[in-house]
C-alpha cells in the first residue's frame, strides 16, 4: 500500500497529487502475497518499489512544439506494450487540463517505464520556461538526455539553449531524435539536419560524431502509423539510450543528503519532503538534519519513505523520493532545504567562486556589470538572492567591471545561509535569464 496514498494537498509553490499506484490484488494479499503474484503475472504498478534494474535519469529537451511530449507518450505507449511501464497518454503528461482547472499539477512530470536493462525516470517539462527553471535547480537533473529536434525546421534557438543548460547542468551524454520525418520526402535535407546537429553537439562539447542520432517519427508511433519510421524508430532510441548512457555512478557510500524540491501536508501523517537524493543512502527511522535558510539545523527523524511513489525501506543516491518528517510543520521547511545525515554539512554564507558570465549570445547579458551586482543564486534546488564582490586585494576593484564572455573569480554572499561545499556548480539568473555559471572554489563564511 503506498504509504502517502490517496491524498490531494495544496501547498505554497505548487499543487500536486500523491497519486497511489495499488493494484487491488496487491492489497488484498499484502506485501508478502504481492511478491509471489508478480512473479506469476507480469504487473507493473507495485506498490513496492522493486530495485531490481540500475535506475537512470533521463529526459527530453528541445525547442518548442519539435515534438518533446508526442515522443514521451510514444516511449510509454511502446514499453507498455512490452509490459514496462504504464501508457501515458499526451494530455495526460502535457497540459492535463483536467488537473489544471482543480489546481493539481506540477511542472515536472516525472514519468517511469523500464528497458529490459534499466528502469528509467524521464522529465518532460510542459514549456520552455519549466524546463530552463527545473534544470536549473536541478529538478530536472537529468543523467542524459534525448535532444528532440523536428525535421521540417532544423535546430532553433531553444535546441542550441538546451544543448547548453545540460552542459551546464553536467549531462555527457545526449541522443538525437530527429522528429517529424514522416512530412519530409527529401532524403538529403533528413541528412541535412543530421549533419547540422552533429556539429552542434561538437560545438557544445559533447561527442557529436559518435552520438547515436535516430530519424523517425513520434507521432507515427503514437498512431501506429508507418512502423518503418514510428514504433521501431522507437526501439531503436531506446536501444541507443540504454547502451550511449552510461548508467551513473551514484555516491552511495557518502552520507545521505537529499536537496528539498517540494513540501506537502499529508492530512493525518505530517509533512513530506521530495527531492531528487544526491548522495547516500537513508533507512526508515534514520535520524535527520534539515538545513539551510537559517543557521540552525532542525532535527527530526524520517519516519516513512517513498520512492517512484511506492513505500520503501530506503532511499538512495538518484533516487526521487518522498520523505516524512516527524513533528515537523508544512510551514517550517522551504524549497532550497536540505535533508542530511547529521552532523555531516553545514550552511555558509559566503564563499569564493569561479564564475563564467554568458555571452549575448548564449542568452547572457549584453552589457557588463560592477561589483555590488545582486542576482539570484540557483544552487541544487535553492533559490537565493545574493551579492558578488571582488575578492580583498582586487586592483582597481571600484571601477572594475565584468563583461560577457568572462571568467572571474568574485566573492559571493548569500541572503541566508546555505548548505555549500567546495566543488558545488550553480547558476546566477537576473530577471529570468541565466547570466553565470559558477563553482564554489573556497569557503569564507
Ligand atoms: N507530422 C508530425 N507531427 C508531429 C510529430 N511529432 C509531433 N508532432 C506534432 O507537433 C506538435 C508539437 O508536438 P509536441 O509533442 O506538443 O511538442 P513539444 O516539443 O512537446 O512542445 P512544447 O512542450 O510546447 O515545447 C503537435 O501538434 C504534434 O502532434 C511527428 O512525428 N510528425
Ligand atoms: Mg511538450
Amino acid at each position: 500500500m503506498s504509504a502517502f496514498a490517496h491524498v490531494v494537498v495544496r501547498t505554497g509553490r505548487t499543487a500536486f497529487r500523491l497519486q497511489p499506484t495499488v493494484n487491488p490484488l496487491q492489497t488484498a494479499l499484502g506485501p508478502s502475497g504481492t511478491r509471489r503474484v508478480l512473479g506469476a503475472v507480469r504487473t507493473y504498478a507495485a506498490a513496492v518499489f522493486q530495485r531490481d534494474k540500475p535506475h537512470v535519469n533521463i529526459g527530453t529537451i528541445g525547442h518548442v512544439d519539435h515534438g518533446k511530449t508526442t515522443l514521451t507518450a510514444a516511449i510509454t505507449k511502446r514499453q507498455a506494450e512490452k509490459g514496462f511501464g504504464n501508457y501515458l497518454e499526451y494530455a495526460k503528461i502535457d497540459k492535463a487540463p483536467e488537473e489544471r482547472k482543480r489546481g493539481i499539477t506540477i511542472s515536472t512530470a516525472h514519468i517511469e517505464y523500464e528497458t529490459e536493462n534499466r528502469h528509467y525516470s524521464h522529465v518532460d517539462c510542459p514549456g520552455h520556461a519549466d524546463y530552463i527553471k527545473n534544470m536549473i535547480t536541478g529538478a530536472a537533473s537529468m543523467d542524459g538526455a534525448i535532444i528532440v529536434v523536428a525535421a521540417t525546421d532544423g535546430q532553433m534557438p531553444q535546441t542550441r539553449e538546451h544543448l547548453l543548460l545540460a552542459r551546464q547542468v553536467g549531462v555527457k551524454k545526449l541522443v538525437v531524435f530527429v522528429n517529424k520525418v514522416d512530412t519530409i520526402e527529401d532524403k538529403e535535407m533528413l541528412e541535412l539536419v543530421e549533419m547540422e546537429m552533429r556539429e552542434l553537439l561538437n560545438s557544445y562539447g559533447f561527442e557529436g560524431d559518435e552520438t547515436p542520432v535516430v530519424l523517425g517519427s513520434a507521432l507515427c508511433a503514437l498512431e501506429n502509423k508507418q512502423p518503418d519510421v514510428g514504433t521501431e524508430k522507437i526501439d531503436e532510441l531506446l536501444n541507443a539510450i540504454d547502451t550511449w548512457i552510461p548508467t551513473p555512478s551514484r555516491e552511495l557510500d557518502k552520507p545521505f543528503l537529499m536537496s528539498v524540491e517540494e513540501i506537502f501536508a499529508i492530512a493525518g501523517r505530517g509533512t513530506v519532503v521530495s527531492g531528487r537524493v544526491e548522495r547516500g543512502v537513508l533507512k526508515r527511522d534514520a535520524e535527520v538534519e534539515i538545513l539551510g535558510k537559517q543557521s540552525t539545523p532542525i532535527k527530526t527523524k524520517v519516519t516513512d519513505i517513498e520512492t517512484f511513489k511506492k513505500s520503501c525501506e530506503e532511499s538512495r543516491a538518484g533516487d526521487n523520493s518522498g520523505l516524512l518528517l516527524r513533528g515537523i510543520k508544512r510551514s517550517d521547511v522551504r524549497r532550497g532545504m536540505v535533508v542530511a545525515k547529521p552532523g555531516t554539512t553545514r550552511v555558509h554564507k559566503k564563499f569564493l567562486t569561479s564564475l563564467y558570465v554568458l555571452t549575448k549570445e548564449e542568452g547572457g547579458r549584453h552589457t557588463p556589470f560592477h561589483e555590488n551586482y545582486r542576482p539570484q543564486l540557483y544552487l541544487r534546488t535553492a533559490d537565493e538572492p545574493c551579492t558578488l564582490t571582488w575578492p580583498e586585494g582586487t586592483e582597481d576593484a571600484d571601477g572594475k567591471v565584468v563583461m560577457p564572455g568572462d571568467n572571474v573569480e568574485m566573492v559571493c554572499e548569500t541572503f541566508h545561509p546555505t548548505v555549500l561545499e567546495e566543488g558545488l556548480r550553480f547558476n546566477v539568473r537576473e530577471g529570468g535569464r541565466t547570466v553565470a555559471t559558477g563553482l564554489v572554489t573556497r569557503i569564507l563564511e
